[in-house]
């Protein structure tokens, strides 16, 4: 069910029946996900960068994160939120492979902002009727082991690495089953009327669900454990651009952000197949984007301090193997007809999370325009990275001037220019870093 709150935009004015008031999430209601988008999307967020605090959203729930992404692609939804990493489990490898494999569905997509989620799993099920406490033959159960009738357990993968003490402690005998998510492990759970099924979900699972609260904050980590979620949405093209600049003057004034102090990049590349070497790694790569100074300026005329880019994350995810040809090479029941090698084995697409602490000089506000967001002067947003990033990424045959751009590459044997390096590297968004905010 779709669920209306009063939000805030980067984006024009939605109206009621627009997509532009839709924001999918990986439900069904009461996922960590659907928290996250609350979080994001409501009036009392702070968060400078969100959306506009006049608009209204619709929060609609989608079965998968790629159903999520296919909703924001296709335009059903202005706005998308996915999971992404989590403290103690690490990343979701479903959220990295729509968004390093950028052939596909998240070609069109574009980061735009982050919430980060404390998660207290909790189990949730079925008390033991009194009757059921006996064991066969009249045998009392083990008194230590409240759970003892569970034989299935659901959940959503991310949550059995993040509960290993107490689900190996208590829960060793149950068979694990994945699922898309919590609230939906809990729903399955509640359809098994026996008690035999369990689910490790959000508290507020149980109330949509019907469950019992068996154990709270079931989590290794009982303090920290949080995660990380993206938010994101389809790209605008020239077209998109001209329409809603046109719309955007009749519907508001122009819209000036507040510059983050400290935002996060995400690009992807692929390695080239033969530099780096399998000697030297990723290494030069990494070494030419942390080489990279922010010289962008600011929009506003002044000079501001060249910000390093710091990495603080790396990524990795096998690339595709197969993919949609005309010409089918691979003999297999497994693929269909149209399909094709279209990587060696070993090969990786490389997600790269670069930090820029921006450089303020003295006495300035802090007032700006977001640097995904680099105002036309008419309140319309260009989806460009940095002018430093965009240097990055013209192809490699319009690199001359790179080094010069960047002033970072060639020193103490760095390579003179990315595409010597990589195969294809993409710009995924920039954002504010929220992770002390
Ligand atoms: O399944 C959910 O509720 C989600 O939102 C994904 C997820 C799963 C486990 C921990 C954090 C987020």
């Amino acid at each position: 069910m779709a669920e209306q709150k009063q939000a805030t935009a980067e984006a024009a004015p939605p109206t009621q029946t627009s997509t532009q008031s839709i924001v999918a999430f990986l439900g069904p209601r009461a996922t960590y996900t659907h928290q996250a988008a609350l979080s994001y999307f409501s009036p009392e967020s702070n968060n400078p960068n969100g959306p506009d605090h006049d608009d209204k959203f619709d929060l609609v729930p989608e079965p998968s994160i790629a159903a999520v992404v296919d909703a924001v692609r296709d335009s059903r939804a202005a706005y998308g939120v996915v999971p992404y990493e989590n403290s103690t489990n690490g990343a979701v490898a479903a959220t990295l492979d729509l968004l390093a494999h950028g052939e596909g569905a998240s070609r069109d997509l574009l980061i735009v902002g982050e919430v980060y989620v404390p998660v207290q799993h909790c189990l949730l099920g079925r008390r033991p009727p009194a009757t059921q406490q006996q064991g066969q033959g009249g045998q009392q159960r083990n008194e230590e082991s409240p759970y003892a009738h569970i034989q299935h357990l659901y959940s959503h993968p991310q949550a059995w690495g993040q509960c290993t003490i107490f689900l190996s402690t208590h829960l060793s005998h149950a068979t694990r089953h994945d699922t898309s998510s919590t609230s939906r492990a809990a729903d399955i759970a509640a359809e098994d009327t026996s008690g035999a099924s369990a689910a490790v979900a959000n508290v507020l699972a149980a109330t949509t669900s019907g469950l019992d609260v068996l154990a709270k904050n079931i989590v290794d980590d009982p303090v920290g454990n949080t995660t990380r979620f993206l938010v994101l949405r389809r790209r605008r093209d020239k077209k998109d651009s001209a329409n809603r600049s046109a719309e955007s003057q009749q519907n508001q004034a122009p819209q000036v952000l507040e510059r983050p102090s400290t935002s996060t990049t995400l690009l992807s590349f692929i390695p080239k197949s033969k530099a780096p070497s399998r000697d030297t790694g990723i290494l030069p790569i990494l070494t030419f984007l942390s080489q990279q100074r922010s010289c962008r300026g600011s929009g506003d005329g002044q000079q501001r301090t060249p910000a390093p880019y710091e990495i603080t994350k790396v990524h990795s995810r096998p690339s595709p193997a197969f993919t949609s040809t005309t010409t089918p090479i691979v003999d297999s029941p497994s693929y269909p007809a149209d399909t094709a090698r279209k990587r060696k084995p070993w090969e990786y697409t490389y997600l790269v999370e670069l930090l820029r602490r921006e450089g303020t000089p003295p006495g300035e506000a802090k007032q700006g325009v977001h640097p995904t967001n680099s105002s036309n002067g008419e309140g319309e947003s260009e989806d460009v990275p940095d002018h430093d990033l965009q240097a990055l990424l013209v192809p490699s045959s319009e690199q001359a001037g790179l080094q010069s751009s960047f002033g970072g590459g060639g020193q103490d044997g760095a390579p003179e220019s990315l595409s010597d390096l990589v195969e294809s590297l993409r710009w995924l968004g920039t954002w504010e870093d929220r992770l002390d905010a």
